[in-house]
């Protein structure tokens, strides 16, 4: 993931087969070590005489056993037993050498989150140490179960019975992450897994609007959403694969949307929509604390290539939305490029469209209830 900027679920899927309970561990080490990268590269660079270049398999082997140690608490002989293999033949005798040092210290067994230091400066600058220090801690906090119901009064029932709080409209919020398969409600279609970040598009689409497009629809979060709050839904999306999912959530749930497998730049509707909903393709890096490898991923030129693709998929939504209708823009990143530049760039270049309402999710809302993931969303109205 450091140094392809591969995605878990894709590096999880390019590795060895390994048996569910190796595999879950297997990632349990890789999250727990992009966590916390700063913090255990000042313990390896405080037990070596010379630095260790940043991309060294010793380095990156200290990190992996390091991790454990600290985070995940695996006693010193498993952790040494599983860090040798991988640098034998190589520097196995420095990596002993540097392991025995800092076990034998007293080691930090704080649950301490450190942000890759060029994200923090980043964000400092963007957002202030307030939010950096909030996203500090929410990235070593295991973050709470949120969940999308169909209907308000099964939100509350399910919330009353399993010791969940309704923090918005048809949306529950359980503390503890639990087997979502084994929970009431799954099998019947009552719910579906979704951070309250992300319902907030959604609840911005007037109540009538009758036609709703959700331009960048798979997995399906939104689209359900709409569904369920009564909109004629047209899902679409140019991945194939990706609307399968969709396709499955809609079948569980027992929702309808139309399906459209088209790219959002080469979409000809036969007449614009009331609402479209663009849920642009973006860095994610509102999504570090289930995903922290987005921070590693999006360097700046990842986000400036992402910005400019959302200005041309903001342009071609615009088209298709009627006079006095609705664009709600949307995107999970804490990069104020992919945000509110984006809303301001698009409203400076064309005439016909006017600012709504904007909201802006940062690290540290509802900390105490268990937080949220970054977003940033906004409403345009075309002019009629
Ligand atoms: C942020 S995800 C959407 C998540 C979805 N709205 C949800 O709530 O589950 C972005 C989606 O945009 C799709 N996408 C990216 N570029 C596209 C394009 N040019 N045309 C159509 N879909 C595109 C991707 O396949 C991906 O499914």
């Amino acid at each position: 993931m450091l140094r392809g900027g591969q995605t878990m679920e894709s590096a999880a899927q390019g590795g060895p087969r390994l048996a569910p309970a190796d595999q879950a561990l297997a990632l349990a080490i890789a999250g727990e070590t992009l966590r916390r990268v700063p913090l255990l590269d000042r313990l390896i660079d405080g037990a070596t005489r010379q630095a260790l270049p940043e991309d060294s398999k010793a380095r990156m082997v200290l990190r992996l056993a390091l991790a454990q140690r600290v985070a995940l608490h695996v006693p010193d002989h498993a952790l040494v037993a599983t860090a040798l293999p991988l640098v034998e033949g190589g520097p196995r005798r420095l990596v002993h050498g540097v392991l025995g040092t800092l076990l034998r210290g007293s080691l930090p067994d704080a649950d301490l989150g450190a942000l890759p230091v060029e994200v923090a400066e980043r964000w400092t600058k963007a957002w202030g140490e307030a939010a950096v220090a909030a996203a500090a801690r929410a990235i070593v906090r295991r973050p709470p179960l949120d969940l999308s119901f169909k209907d308000d009064a099964a939100a509350k029932a399910f919330a009353e019975a399993e010791g969940g709080v309704v923090v918005a409209e048809r949306h529950v919020r359980l503390a503890d992450s639990r087997a979502v398969t084994g929970l009431p409600g799954f099998e019947a279609g009552d719910w579906w897994v979704q951070d309250l970040s992300s319902t907030l598009p959604a609840r911005m689409i007037p109540a009538d609007a009758t036609r709703v497009l959700d331009a960048c629809a798979a997995p399906g979060g939104k689209t359900l959403q709409i569904a369920a709050a009564g909109h004629e839904v047209t899902a679409l999306d140019r991945s194939e694969s990706r609307l399968a999912r969709l396709r499955a959530n809609l079948h569980r749930i027992k929702l309808g949307a139309t399906i459209v497998t088209e790219d959002v730049l080469a979409f000809a509707p036969a007449e614009p929509f009331d609402a479209v909903l663009l849920d642009a393709p973006c860095s994610a890096t509102g999504t570090f604390r289930r995903h922290p490898e987005v921070l590693f991923r999006a360097s700046p030129r990842i986000i400036a290539e992402s910005a400019e693709l959302q200005g041309r998929l903001l342009e071609a939504s615009a088209a298709w939305v009627r006079p006095g209708g609705s664009l709600v823009y949307a995107v999970c990143s804490l990069e104020p490029e992919e945000g509110e530049d984006r809303i301001a760039a698009f409203l400076a270049a064309r005439t016909g469209f006017a600012l709504a309402e904007q909201r802006r999710v940062l690290p540290g809302e509802r900390e105490e209830e268990g937080g949220m993931d970054g977003f940033f969303t906004a409403r345009l109205v075309r002019q009629g």
